[in-house]
């Protein structure tokens, strides 16, 4: 209704000076002919200068007051015009609704006068100013400078408000009276008829809209390129997608004693059901027992009992080596070939939960075993992978493993902290883990375990864990790391 309005104005009329003012005159709402007009702008059918100004509005008061007539008439209106009215009955008649001024300004005008508590009219007929310039207002029409310093006299009345709209509204170059419907569809059917139709302008400004896509976690995202590394230096993946493991495979077989503290409930979680595991292959179970209680293969052994229902015990996997053992037991079942393995995968201790702790995380494992490995083979390949990764800058420490002889803790100097930080473990495996397995005497295997979230916490500066993994990651991090972002 508003746009007819405007574009037949302007068929006949140069230009609206003022789009509150064609509001008014029209019975427009002024809100809905500004969007319009914004519209029409838009589309080049008209031209408008946008205006700010300030303007008066009524309060609540005034709004009542403009309804109603002004409480010193209304007060006019209730006496008599012959004779008279008590004091006492005209309070009654009036009400609540007129305040004192009412009687105030009547008195002052001359409009009424009291004897002996009586009231009575002194003139037969008043004009009401105050509610006229009040409608006057409210209709959105022009008042001068006397009326509003005439309405500020009184109390609360009016107020100032800051007013925006249009002015100098003429016609755009695409003007026309009516606005044809632009098509902005390429459909079937308007190309069929493309010749009668006419398209809305492409705006190349425009944004597109956003594509909602799958986004990958950022230790997802790390992962790859973990992954990657290990691919490009010819390593093979190690299934890894079972978290239940038996102690068997996740301490037993790696030379882990029975009594080692890591076997604790208070570090590792056992399960409830099914508390134990079903099979075990029977004459290796008894080659590691043996290597346990008494040795063997150049070893003495730990010299204590070693119990089967400890080795049976189900639990969730407390490191990734558990997944090497059994890989390196099943090679050990067929004609030796050198490998290349690698895992990234889940893994669970019973921590306490903290900024840097949680009671799952994950672990890249590689091993490679081959003859005629040295632990010098060992700090090579470390180095070359970690190059790869921008941490050229390697240290090692000779550390303690229960199946690994000699074991390396793995430090990197990290350039932003400017500090050297614990990021792995490392050794060649023992001849008490291999040999029992089968494997020839002179295979040597050298193996490593590393943290996944140390790294990608320390590459994309993030502090606390939990923003990373688990429950409390915010789906937003995931939306906005730049680390999501970067093509895979
Ligand atoms: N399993 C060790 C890492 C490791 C793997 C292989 C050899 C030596 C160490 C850990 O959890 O920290």
């Amino acid at each position: 209704m508003a746009e007819r309005a405007i574009l037949g104005f302007l068929q006949n009329n140069e230009q609206i000076p003022d789009s509150g003012q064609f509001s008014a005159e029209h019975n427009l709402d002024h809100d809905q002919v500004k969007n319009v007009i914004r519209r029409l702008q838009g589309f080049r059918y008209i031209d408008a200068q946008d205006i700010t100004r300030k303007t008066w509005v009524l309060t609540e008061e005034g709004k009542k007051y403009a309804a109603q007539g002004s409480p010193e008439v209304q007060l006019f209106l209730a006496v008599p015009e012959e004779g008279s009215i008590s004091a006492v009955e005209l309070k009654k008649k009036l009400g609540d609704s007129i305040d004192s001024f009412a009687w105030k300004y009547a008195k002052e005008n001359k409009w009424v006068e009291m004897e002996k508590k009586q009231v009575s009219r002194k003139v037969q007929h008043v004009d009401d100013v105050v509610q006229a310039l009040l409608l006057h207002i409210q209709d959105g029409k022009e008042i001068d400078e006397a009326g509003i310093v005439f309405l500020k006299g009184r109390k609360n009345l009016i107020e100032q408000m800051k007013w925006n709209g249009y002015s100098s509204i003429k016609k755009g170059p695409n003007y026309a009276p009516e606005r044809k419907m632009v098509s902005t569809d390429l459909t079937r059917e308007n190309l069929q008829n493309w010749k009668e139709l006419e398209f809305k302008e492409y705006n190349f400004n425009a944004k597109g809209a956003p594509v909602e896509a799958g986004l990958l976690h950022p230790l997802l995202k790390v992962r790859k390129q973990f992954k990657d590394i290990f691919v490009q230096m010819g390593f093979e993946e190690m299934p890894t997608n079972n978290f239940v493991e038996s102690s068997f495979w996740n301490f037993d077989a790696l030379f882990q004693p029975q009594q080692h503290p890591a076997r604790d409930s208070h570090d590792t979680f056992f399960l409830k059901a099914p508390c134990t595991t079903r099979t075990l292959p029977e004459d290796y179970v008894e080659r590691v027992k043996r290597v346990h209680e008494s040795g063997g293969y150049g070893s003495r052994g730990y010299n204590c009992d070693w119990k089967r229902e400890e080795a049976n015990k189900n639990l969730l996997r407390t490191h990734t080596t558990a997944v090497s053992s059994r890989m390196l037991h099943a090679l050990a079942q067929k004609p030796f070939v050198p490998k290349k393995y690698f895992s990234i995968d889940r893994v669970f201790r019973n921590e306490a939960v903290d900024r840097t702790h949680l009671a799952e995380f994950h672990q890249m494992e590689g091993l490679i075993c081959d003859r005629g490995l040295t632990l010098g083979d060992l700090i090579g390949v470390l180095k070359d992978f970690f190059s790869r990764l921008g941490m050229s800058k390697l240290r090692f420490k000779p550390a303690y493993n229960p199946y690994t002889e000699p074991s390396m803790e793995i430090f990197s100097y990290h350039e932003k902290l400017d500090k050297w930080v614990e990021i792995g473990n490392s050794g060649m495996f023992r001849p008490e883990m291999l040999l029992p397995m089968g494997l020839p005497e002179d295979v040597r295997v050298i193996a490593w375990g590393l943290g996944l979230e140390r790294p990608t916490m320390i590459l994309y500066g993030i502090d606390n864990i939990r923003d990373l993994f688990g429950h409390k990651v915010d789906l937003g991090l995931i939306k906005r790391n730049p680390i999501c972002r970067i093509g895979i």
